[in-house]
């Protein structure tokens, strides 16, 4: 039985990195500090979100003055205000937010109207940083503290924390451990964990911030901007760009499907972020006015709501362009839905009320003049603040309060035993519980339950956490996540896996009113994907042929989407990546390796830390796994299924980088090698890889001579094992086993035979290693192939976007490859490779003897 070993990725799928970190496998909370390829090569996992008592918010307004709020336990403790930091100017919009009083707050409200909604500060060109901080709570009190590299790190390690040690002390160490931790820290700071963006284009380091206006776009909110800025992602990829806006602005449901390694994860990643902080920032205002937190529900939002008419524009253009299920109109209704629901909730909170004000005011708000009001009133604050409190920043920073959002990774020994202190300290419903859970449902999941035992010390755990002691005891109030992600989703409609998972997703989502207010997120590379069914079933008239439509409504039910999501499909009619160039070698034999988990490990560890390393992998490795620069695939046998081909595939050409995957096709594999074609839409066959006859001639001349010395080796050892038996075999019966017995003459000639013999064999053993010890390819060779061009050409697929732009290199790629291609064919008769025996079965034979027979007696 394989332990569970849920992981987590990432948010994102950070094994790479995790691998870098070593050091954290030795601390105290490995389970939550290590990655999933610490733990097991194949497992993803769960995880989740969780909450944060404490932050830090800070407002910018458009004259560079920061205000600064430090927040525990849903109240204000310190307000303070900075001076504009020149050097964050590269970025763009900062945040953020709240204050103190009720008057402080109205102020804020109009400011951040103003401003054009302060979080989300879409249009406001300045330039700032955000931090959002947790603290601790009072001295001497147990503290919780989940510490995140909130956004900048999106989807890299998380780490939990949880420490019995007074306030003061714990700042001052989190100081030395984390001194850069602050997104508004000056330097760049220090990346303690795997940097995507760098790690995948080592020579297009982003040296400063890059502009990032176009995530401004999708809504992204500024905390993501400058999280973004810093890893250098310079514009959304196409997911990102279709999903964002309708997530975040028109709060949807989405079912995504996008090639691998096209950013999936941060497209629903950048929404729950958003949501999460807004949720925050909401609660955190509520509270100041005495209103319970978690009563509210579903106006995540507010703010999105407050953009001016331009960007709402934005969303619909883009919604309208991409493939989507979605009639016209559709956001703006659920918009309104959801301005309607925040109506019938409005009389439940006066804070509510005022934000409906505060929506009405917008309007207002677009006269120029009370703009400009709103903006005196706003610089004569900040000023006084800044007269104040010059010297603040220095003295704020050295409490460096840590930044969170709260993210835990969920596998083998992830402890969740924060939710109970925090469940029986605080009596607000909210803070005991997950706020989001993002899953991917894994092979290591199907294991388990197929092992029949589904209660390892992780899924108790999880679903102790989830409050599920089992499906007669569950505590609804506890799975209402407001926001689900379910990553690799198509998996979960595998036959007979994932029951668990299955049965977990019931549970939540047995939770109704939860569910309506659940944002849920559903996403794969091979969403669409479907395979014909066996011509057997076919003819069955009863049997439902299985369409995309259909396996996306089947996972919508089974993971609780509700009815209207936004569905956004990118995939290629050929299902794999763009960038990907795929190609195959016919071999004549297939092998299997297995090594033990330890092993694996390292071998993962060594291979992301070589550039030129060569890793041999199941499929464990086939599906997740994010490491940087991997150029090529080479599939060992032909995968079974189209979704296996993607996912292997998928390892490489990562983030639109190119990447080339080659298919090893065995004779036997033909069949499964067409099937695939067929599934994934390809009319024609791969392209053939090509190979240099000159290497290959190189090849047969080593293997003839391996040959013959191996045939060598075994007459010698026959002869010598045959005089061996007879030796034995006298002694054995006492007899005198005399050699001399034998003719003399015939005797020498014997043994001047075998000398012969022997130094033949050992001639033919030095050539032989001589020639293996000379490359095939001399030390001069620059090209990065075995081709004659030194480089890889294979003819463009049809329908490929490349083929428009490089229409001359293809024309010239398939002239090489038809000479090459000839020249191999050649080789392969002179290599005298005998074609496998064809196994017809006996019934097609009938009759031949017959025909035989004619033949015979005609001739
Ligand atoms: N907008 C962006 N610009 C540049 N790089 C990005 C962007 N978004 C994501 N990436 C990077 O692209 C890589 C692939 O992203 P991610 O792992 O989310 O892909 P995926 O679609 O989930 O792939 P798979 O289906 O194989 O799991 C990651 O290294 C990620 O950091």
């Amino acid at each position: 039985m394989v332990p569970i070993k849920e992981s987590f990725q990432k948010m994102g799928k950070n094994r790479a990195k995790t691998l870098k970190k070593t050091g954290d496998r030795e601390r105290k909370n490995a389970g939550l500090l290590s990655g999933p390829v610490l733990s097991s090569l194949e497992f993803e996992g769960l995880a989740g979100f969780e909450e944060v008592s404490s932050c830090t918010l800070m407002k910018l307004s458009k004259q560079g003055q920061v205000q600064r709020e430090v927040w525990e336990d849903g109240k204000i403790v310190k307000k303070k205000k900075e001076k504009e930091r020149k050097e964050n100017t590269a970025v763009g919009p900062e945040c953020e937010i709240i204050s103190d009083t009720k008057k402080e707050r109205k102020k804020k409200k109009k400011k951040t109207k103003t401003l054009n909604s302060g979080t989300q500060a879409q249009s406001n060109t300045d330039s700032s940083t955000s931090t959002i901080e947790g603290e601790d709570k009072n001295e001497g009190v147990n503290v919780h503290t989940t510490k995140v590299d909130t956004l900048k790190k999106t989807g890299d390690v998380i780490q939990g924390e949880e420490a019995n040690i007074p306030a003061t002390k714990t700042t001052k160490k989190r100081k030395k451990q984390q001194p850069h931790i602050g997104i508004n820290t000056t330097t760049p700071t220090k990346k303690a964990c795997y940097d995507r963006a760098t790690c995948h284009k080592k020579d297009q380091l982003p040296t400063k911030k890059v502009d990032v206006s176009a995530w401004e776009e999708v809504f992204a909110p500024p905390p993501v901007l400058e999280a973004l800025a810093e890893l250098g992602f310079s514009q959304p990829t196409e997911i990102q760009k279709l999903v964002l806006p309708a997530a975040i602005k028109g709060l949807r449901d989405i079912i995504g499907a996008a090639e691998t390694g096209s950013g999936k994860t941060l497209a629903f990643g950048i929404p729950i972020i958003n949501g999460i902080l807004n949720d925050k920032m909401r609660e955190a205002e509520q509270n100041d006015s005495g209103v319970e937190n978690s009563d509210v529900e579903f106006e995540q939002n507010d703010y999105q709501f407050e953009q001016d008419g331009q960007t709402e524009e934005n969303v619909k253009d883009l919604q309208d362009s991409d493939i989507s299920t979605d009639e016209e109109g559709d956001d703006e209704a659920v918009s309104k839905e959801i301005l309607e629901a925040d109506d019938s909730q409005s009389d439940e909170n006066s804070d509510k009320e005022e934000f409906n004000d505060e929506n009405s005011d917008n309007e207002e708000l677009n006269d120029e003049n009370s703009d400009n009001e709103e903006l005196n009133d706003e610089n004569s604050d900040n000023e006084e603040l800044n007269d104040e409190n010059s010297d603040y920043v220095a003295e704020d920073e050295s409490e460096d309060p840590i930044q969170s959002l709260g993210c835990v990774k969920v596998i083998d020994d992830a402890d969740f035993d924060f939710l109970e202190k925090e469940d029986t300290k605080n009596t607000k419903k909210s803070q005991g519980k997950l706020r989001a859970l993002i899953i991917t449902p894994t092979r290591e999941l199907a294991v388990q339950n197929a092992s029949g035992d589904s209660k390892t010390e992780c899924s108790k755990k999880f679903r102790h956490a989830l409050g599920i002691q089992d499906r007669e005891s569950v505590n609804i109030a506890r799975l209402s996540h407001k926001y689900l992600a379910v990553d690799e989703t198509d998996r979960m409609v595998e036959r007979g896996h994932f029951q668990e998972l299955t049965q977990l997703l019931e549970m939540i989502n047995s939770n109704k009113s939860a569910k309506e207010q659940r944002q849920t997120f559903v996403f794969s590379a091979t969403l669409t994907i479907v395979h014909s069914a066996p011509r057997r079933l076919n003819m069955k008239r009863k049997v439902v042929k299985m369409t995309s439509e259909l396996k996306i409504d089947q996972l919508a039910k089974i993971i609780g989407v509700k009815s209207n999501p936004k569905i956004v499909d990118v995939t290629r009619k050929f299902g794999t990546a763009e960038s990907l160039t795929e190609a195959r070698i016919n071999c004549d034999k297939s092998l299997h390796a297995s090594l033990p988990q330890k092993q694996r490990l390292k071998s993962l560890e060594k291979f992301s830390g070589n550039p030129h390393a060569l890793l041999l992998a199941t499929d464990v490795a086939a599906r997740g796994l994010d490491i940087p620069n991997i150029q090529h695939v080479i599939h060992y046998h032909v995968p079974r299924t189209a979704e296996t081909y993607i996912h292997r595939s998928g390892r490489t050409a990562r983030a639109y980088q190119e990447g080339l995957s080659i298919l090893l096709i065995e004779s036997s594999e033909l069949k499964k090698y067409r099937q695939l074609c067929h599934t994934l839409n390809r009319a024609t066959d791969l392209p053939p890889f090509p190979v240099d006859a000159n290497v290959m001639s190189q090849v047969k001349s080593r293997i003839t001579l391996a040959r013959t010395v191996e045939k060598l080796e075994h007459k010698h050892r026959k002869t010598h094992a045959e005089k061996e038996w007879f030796r034995k075999a006298a002694e054995e019966a006492e007899l005198v086993f005399e050699e001399d017995e034998y003719d003399e003459d015939h005797e020498r000639e014997k043994s001047m035979k075998a000398a012969h013999d022997k130094r033949d064999l050992q001639n033919k053993r030095s050539v032989l290693m001589k020639m293996l010890a000379t490359p095939f390819i001399p030390s001069s060779f620059s090209g990065k192939y075995p081709t004659q061009t030194g480089f890889l050409v294979v003819p463009n697929r049809a329908g490929s976007k490349l083929s428009n732009t490089k229409n001359e290199d293809s024309n010239k790629a398939l002239s090489i490859m038809k000479k090459e291609s000839k020249e191999y064919s050649k080789l392969l008769k002179t290599i005298n490779i005998k074609a496998p025996v064809k196994r017809v079965s006996k019934k097609k034979f009938k009759g031949s003897d017959k025909r035989k027979n004619k033949v015979s007696k005609m001739n």
